[in-house]
């Protein structure tokens, strides 16, 4: 499906991953984590806004108890592209000492806003952390990550859908999405 947004610059979004192929993802990880995490009363933490509905999702196919939490970052702004200024615009409210912290995002890009969050975590003295991404660009990472659970591994595309946003929207739609300039947009940007 192609779908042609009514924006300046026009843009198309392709489907690049169905609602299928999404839950099998889901399953897969929900599994690994259930393993890894039994008897350790995890601390999942949601990366806001991108993750949410990832996180909803993961979190309903888990066979163990956890704690749900929060952190908010942000860096996109309302572009495509890392301003590489990373803010921490809300902190999460759990205990953090001694907890084994599992960090949900929805996607690792040039891995600046990762970072930023395993430092913050970091000082605070966990038990231990672990990475959870639903999508991992790795043409892009500007510094070394470790995701311990990966679902997707994506190409250099901006992708949308799933949470993931451009500019606030598309964030609802249930599959995830490449966004790229419409091949015609140098004609409908004369034709105005
Ligand atoms: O690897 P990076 O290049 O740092 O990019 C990944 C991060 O950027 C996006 O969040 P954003 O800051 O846009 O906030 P949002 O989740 O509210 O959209 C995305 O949800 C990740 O959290
Ligand atoms: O490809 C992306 N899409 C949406 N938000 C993002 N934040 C980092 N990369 C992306
Ligand atoms: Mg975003």
């Amino acid at each position: 499906m192609t779908i042609i947004l009514a924006v300046k610059p026009p843009f198309e979004l392709k489907r690049l991953y169905s609602r299928e192929e999404i839950s099998e993802v889901v399953r897969r990880l929900s599994a690994q984590i259930s393993r890894d995490f039994a008897g350790k009363d995890p601390l999942v933490v949601g990366v806001l806004k991108g993750s949410v509905i990832f996180l909803s999702d993961l979190v309903r196919e888990l066979s163990i108890p956890t704690e749900i939490d929060f952190i908010g970052t942000s860096s996109y702004g309302n572009g495509t592209t890392s301003t590489g200024q990373i803010k921490i615009t809300a902190e999460p409210t759990a205990r953090l000492a001694g907890r084994h912290i599992l960090i949900i995002e929805d996607i690792v890009d040039t891995g600046l806003c990762i970072e930023a969050i395993m430092k913050y975590f970091s000082k605070h003295k966990p038990a231990s952390i672990s990475i959870c991404a639903l999508m991992d660009k790795p043409a892009r990472h500007q510094v070394r990550v470790k995701i311990a659970y990966s679902g997707f591994t994506i190409p250099d595309k901006f992708v949308v859908g799933y949470g993931l946003d451009f500019s606030q929207h598309y964030r609802h739609l249930p599959e995830i999405f490449t966004m790229e300039e419409a091949p015609d947009a140098g004609q409908l940007a004369s034709d105005d």
